[in-house]
């Protein structure tokens, strides 16, 4: 059994201490806030995070960073995409041997446009990071937190690592996969967040589930084809990380991307869902970078390029709708299929 540490006692970060700690290991879970750590510690919940759930014994909270790093080599990396460097910063002057970083964040980062493995990378001194792993799928905290059946993705660029983490996490409700594709792993989850963002708007517009249909293989379209550009496995869009995580996130109440979507289409502004909402919602910053990228490697992304607007441009979400669907005609797999022609 192994000592891990979790950064970050939100929702996924303390889901994922669960799946650790019912695995048999010992689980130091890291929160920067010391009343949150308290209230863990003190009556075994999270109840602003993960309401109704008690943690396992061998979960223990830390407010202090120093203190939740001793003695573990692997570290799960559960902060919202904007605290990761920060996080990481702090975490490179208290360690003195080289560790694996796993990380579970879904976002791009606007500007730079580095993925989150690409951003460990360039923070972490080399000699202090073993290697770095995404995990990653259709996976809401709230149904993993109660052990309900759940699938995910192990990636890295060395695949002993992502095995590893396979078989730390792996039991009985939570199966794990492994895929040598980090980049389609990390666009798929990332990208899926503007998707979702999308479909709650269509939903709070008031259209149905022809719109959902059209918006998550649509949505799939534009993310496989800037994700095959960028270097990812066509394939792996197909897969849990791809299809599988925008299904999820379209269709669960669960989403903070779709519930934060769903406002907007009912006519609230985002400074003010984003104030309600009282957790991360990923895939507005990474709408920016999406559109971003989008422009960087010429690849057509209008539903991405929509959502944009509406965040950034105030543009109304029913308009924004009507421009989409005004679009000149297309083939719906010609440039997919230009696309990996070219490769
Ligand atoms: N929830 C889910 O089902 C899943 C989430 N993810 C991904 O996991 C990542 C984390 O999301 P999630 O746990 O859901 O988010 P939450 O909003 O539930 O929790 C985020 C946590 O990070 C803390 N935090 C914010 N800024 C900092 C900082 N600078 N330093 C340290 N801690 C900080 C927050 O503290 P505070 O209380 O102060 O805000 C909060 O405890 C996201 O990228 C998300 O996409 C992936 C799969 C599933
Ligand atoms: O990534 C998730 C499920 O796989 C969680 O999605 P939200 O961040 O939209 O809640």
């Amino acid at each position: 059994m192994e000592q891990i540490t979790v950064l970050g006692a939100g929702s996924w970060g303390t889901a994922l201490a669960i799946v650790l700690a019912d695995n048999g290991h010992n689980v130091k879970l890291w929160g920067h806030r010391a009343d949150l750590i308290k209230e863990i510690n003190e009556t075994r919940k999270n109840e602003k995070y993960l309401p109704g759930v008690e943690l396992p014994n061998n979960v223990v909270g830390f407010s202090s960073l120093e203190e939740s790093v001793v003695g573990a080599h692997t570290m799960v990396l559960a902060v919202p995409t904007k605290a990761i460097r920060d996080v990481l910063r702090d975490l490179s002057k208290m360690i003195q041997e080289s560790i694996t970083i796993v990380h579970v964040s879904k976002g791009i980062e606007p500007d730079t446009l580095l993925r989150i493995s690409e951003i460990i990378e360039e923070e972490m001194p080399s000699h202090l990071l073993r290697d770095v792993v995404v995990l990653s799928g259709p996976s809401h905290a709230e149904e993993v937190s109660k052990r309900h059946i759940t699938t995910v993705t192990s990636s890295s660029k060395n695949m002993a690592a992502a095995e590893y983490i396979q078989d730390l996490f792996n039991n009985q409700h939570f199966r794990v996969y492994t895929n040598p594709d980090i980049i389609g792993v990390e666009i798929g989850g990332a990208l899926k967040n503007i998707i979702a963002l999308a479909a709650g708007i269509t939903d709070g517009l008031g259209y149905g589930d022809n719109a959902k249909a059209a918006l998550i293989t649509r949505g799939l379209a534009e993310i496989a084809r800037l994700g095959s550009k960028m270097g990812g496995n066509p394939l792996t869009f197909s897969g849990l990380t791809g299809i599988g995580d925008l299904i999820v996130t379209c269709t669960s109440v669960h989403s903070r991307n779709w519930r934060a979507g769903n406002l907007l289409g009912k006519g609230q502004k985002l400074e003010e869902v984003l104030e309600n909402m009282g957790m991360v919602v990923e895939g507005v910053r990474t709408t920016k970078a999406g559109a971003q990228l989008a422009h960087k490697y010429d690849v057509k992304m209008p539903i991405t390029e929509a959502l944009n607007d509406v965040l950034f441009n105030g543009k109304s979400p029913k308009v924004a709708v009507d421009t989409l669907m005004a679009r000149g005609k297309t083939h719906e797999m010609e440039d997919l299929v230009n696309i990996m022609e070219n490769r």
